[in-house]
């Protein structure tokens, strides 16, 4: 089977071409496979792009454990780069379905290569009940701010989905990785996994710069701590303005690049732009 290795902002994948693919049989378990950093490619997940009724493409994205996420923020911009480099789609405009939503995406092409690309992410949820969180909204309606504990420590954490869940911390400051008593990996999982979240959760981990820059860490659900995670910066944006911290158009510094934000009052979408970078093309012996 071929597959294309694919990052943006330093979050990689395998990407399946399944227009000339056969799908996988089990996704879930091809993705635990090549994911292995050691015995397999080595990525943050699988993503499989395929023909899709209502947009150009399908995207259907799967994390290293092999639980399917409902969104992800940097492979649709690799996958719109995909069809774009890989002459499936001759527009630099693209939609890609995703888990019954279209995103729509604006292609940067130098060079006859696609090198940037701007997501529409749509529109944030901010219902407790559909991010899903058991958390409680304060009157605005958002889980903005809220309590939520972890052993001793007193977390104040913002639940938005952008279609799939996260949980935004604000933190007086990031902890380089491997700096002892590093909070990303200490309480990382602990959020990922916790009882307020019933279907596991991402944790963002937010350290302003500026009401216009901020620095982002992220334990994925799913795959742990990730170089970025697209979907992660747009509830970042969002809880930065819900929570009065930051303005409406931000950047986001993540370990592996930046990411512009956008969270627009006019048609309250989030807008995201950023890098897609094709890395090699290889064969999986099966
Ligand atoms: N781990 C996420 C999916 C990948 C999101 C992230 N890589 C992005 O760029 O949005 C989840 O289970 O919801």
């Amino acid at each position: 089977m071929r597959f294309t290795k694919m990052q943006g902002a330093g979050n990689d994948y395998v990407y399946v071409d399944c227009f000339s693919e056969t799908a996988p049989s089990d996704p879930a378990e091809l993705a635990r496979r090549v994911s292995d950093r050691h015995f397999g490619v080595g990525a943050d997940g699988l993503v499989l792009i395929g023909p899709s009724d209502k947009a150009d493409a399908e995207m259907r994205m799967f994390n290293a454990d092999g639980s399917a996420s409902q969104m992800c923020g940097n492979a649709v911009r690799c996958v719109a780069k995909y069809l774009y480099d890989h002459g499936r789609c001759t527009k630099e405009t693209l939609t890609v379905e995703s888990f019954g939503e279209t995103y729509p995406l604006d292609l940067v092409v130098e060079g006859g290569k696609v090198t940037r690309v701007r997501v529409d992410m749509g529109e944030p949820i901010l219902d407790p009940a559909k991010v899903p969180t058991r958390l409680k909204a304060n009157q605005e309606g958002a889980v903005c701010d809220a309590d939520l504990t972890i052993g001793d420590r007193l977390l104040k954490v913002t639940a938005v989905s952008m279609g799939n869940p996260h949980c935004v911390e604000f933190v007086p400051e990031l902890p380089e990785p491997g700096a002892p008593h590093d909070l990303v990996v200490n309480y990382g999982p602990h959020l990922e996994n916790h009882e307020m979240f019933p279907e596991r959760v991402n944790a963002e981990f937010v350290e302003l710069i500026s009401p216009t820059r901020v620095r982002q860490r992220t334990w994925e659900r799913g795959s742990g701590e990730t170089l970025a995670c697209g979907t992660g910066a747009s509830a970042v944006c969002v809880a930065g303005v819900l929570s009065g911290r930051t303005e409406r158009k931000i950047t986001v510094e993540l370990l592996g690049g930046e990411l512009e934000l956008e969270w627009n009052e006019s048609d309250n979408r989030v807008y995201k732009t950023g890098p897609a970078v094709e890395v090699f093309t290889g064969e999986w012996p099966e």
